[in-house]
């Protein structure tokens, strides 16, 4: 693995975003964010606590990291199981909750994670910014059996896009 800038950052630019149960905690994040030494965070929104949906901010976030406006998203809702559900249906984004350090890092190590996905409802202000650190520090770096298993997604996921998923759904039965 390449040495890492001097602050140990791997990234420079970072996407946050979320939902109202998430509200405080993204504007948490994007303050720590910049105390990390990010150069450039974007605020996806919401802008305030008013109910509001998660995947328009999910889609938000990934559509600026598939652009490679930004190098990696976060998005936290109240479990963070809406974002990365939704973060995930759209093809280049690989999102996953991670509540914890060693999974935030290895998610990006091994499996190219490129949206961190929290909940705020599930941990606290201390524990996030560690994760949102080890994820920001991490970097893609894998092993050739990583990376095999990282194609294997990225076939998975151009088979989804040509179709040959789309009759796999069983019919709504009629009783
Ligand atoms: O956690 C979430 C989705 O996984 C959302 O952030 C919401 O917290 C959850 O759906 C509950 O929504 P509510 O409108 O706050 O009841």
């Amino acid at each position: 693995m390449s040495a890492l800038p001097a602050n140990g950052l791997a990234v420079s630019r970072v996407a946050i975003g979320g939902d109202h149960a998430g509200f405080s905690m993204k504007n948490l994040v994007g303050t720590y964010l910049k105390q990390l030494g990010i150069a450039e965070v974007v605020d996806c929104g919401p802008e305030d606590e008013c109910p509001c949906d998660f995947p328009d901010f999910a889609e938000k976030v990934a559509r600026l990291v598939l652009a490679g406006k930004v190098d990696r998203g976060i998005l936290i809702c109240g479990s963070g199981v809406g974002v990365s559900v939704a973060a995930n249906k759209i093809p280049g984004i690989h999102a996953s909750i991670c509540h914890d350090t060693y999974s935030a890092r290895q998610g990006v190590e091994h499996d190219d994670m490129n949206v961190l996905c929290v909940g705020a409802r599930i941990i606290g202000e201390e524990l996030v910014k560690e994760i949102v650190r080890s994820f920001l520090t991490a970097k893609y770096s894998p092993q050739p059996r990583h990376k095999k298993r990282v194609d294997k997604i990225d076939d998975l996921e151009r088979r989804a896009m040509a179709g040959e998923f789309n009759n796999l759904r069983a019919e709504p039965s009629a009783s």
